[in-house]
């Protein structure tokens, strides 16, 4: 039997057999090539209420040889304009529902058209258009009309490969910026000679808060519902009930539980990794200054940029790996 084209395809592209690279001293220890910040915005026109996915697209390609680098042959490189191209047919031909999915679209566009693409990186960042919603309007959320909102990033990193693991979905949120003005505490620290910060029973909390997290399953997972529901459950565990709030004795303990509540409520999510640098805001000492501003001062802080604290912690499930 003669062999399929696929297969005669494969064999003349089978990985690194130059004799170049085999007397070299050197290998390629990794690589990777794309084009970064395609920009492309999707209107769903389907009937009068329209939805927009504005994106920022990477996509990273890994081939099966090295010959592009090591001999300067570019016979099997899918130039970085076509994938940008690739970008915008995808966008046409399949619509944008969320980033997860489009990146899992043109990861997967690479590895059934290319035969000799061994792996696909598509990251994909969304821009924060949010619905306009006018007060006077009965509230009604606005058909075509939408706000520019950037209370926080939601963003992507899909890959895909021809061997196992075929494929890591990692959505993320950055940039979410809080703060809360009291129900925040920190004492009962390592109290010894390098210590000058005093016990805090009551003092701003402020932070950014970063955080990913990676699917284990995405079948029928609506992803921009989860990145939401992440959203509130990080503001959720942060602010507390409107009236009374939810006091925290540390950035950490608020982190884990955040993480807790993801992965109790979002049986997909494998593993949720969180970053939140603490904010520093100083009381101004306004003690040698008493004739100005007699008592006590807990209303006028120094908002402290650097240094910061940062806390970090991944949680995962027990029997589940991840890449985080
Ligand atoms: O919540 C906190 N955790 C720390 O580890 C720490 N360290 C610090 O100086 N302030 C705080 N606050």
């Amino acid at each position: 039997m003669f062999p399929s084209p696929l297969q005669n395809y494969t064999k003349l592209n089978a990985p690194t057999a130059f004799s170049h690279e085999q007397q070299s001293p050197y290998e390629i220890v990794s690589k990777s090539y794309g084009k970064d910040a395609v920009k492309v915005l999707h209107v769903n026109r389907r009937g009068p209420v329209h939805t927009i996915q504005e994106l920022e697209v990477g996509t990273h390609l890994k081939l099966n040889s090295n010959k592009d680098y090591v001999l300067g042959v570019n016979s099997d490189v899918v130039a970085t304009d076509s994938q940008k191209n690739t970008v915008y047919l995808l966008a046409k031909k399949y619509g944008v529902e969320s980033p997860e999915k489009f990146a899992l679209i043109v990861g997967n566009h690479f590895l059934s058209k290319y035969a000799h693409v061994e792996e696909a990186h598509v990251h994909v960042e969304a821009y924060p258009w949010q619905r306009i919603h006018q007060k006077n309007q009965q509230s009604q959320p606005h058909n075509h009309a939408f706000l520019f909102s950037p209370t926080a990033e939601h963003y992507c990193d899909v890959i895909v490969r021809r061997q196992a693991p075929k494929q890591t979905v990692i959505s993320g949120i950055r940039g979410l910026r809080v703060l809360k003005t009291t129900q925040s505490s920190f004492v009962n620290f390592v109290d010894d000679e390098y210590r000058s910060l005093a016990d805090q029973s009551d003092r701003i909390f402020s932070t950014v808060v970063e955080c990913a997290w990676e699917y284990s399953c995405t079948k029928s997972v609506d992803f921009l519902s989860v990145w939401q529901t992440v959203k509130d459950i990080i503001l959720k565990n942060f602010a507390g009930d409107p009236n009374v709030g939810i006091y925290s004795p540390s950035v950490q303990n608020t982190l884990y539980l955040s993480e807790k509540d993801v992965l109790d409520v979002v049986p997909q999510v494998a593993v949720i990794t969180m970053t939140m640098p603490n904010k520093h805001y100083f009381t101004f000492d306004t003690k040698p200054f008493q004739q100005v501003a007699p008592g006590e001062n807990n209303e006028v802080f120094i908002p402290t940029d650097k240094p910061h604290g940062t806390i970090h912690a991944v949680l995962g499930r027990k029997d589940l790996k991840s890449h985080l």
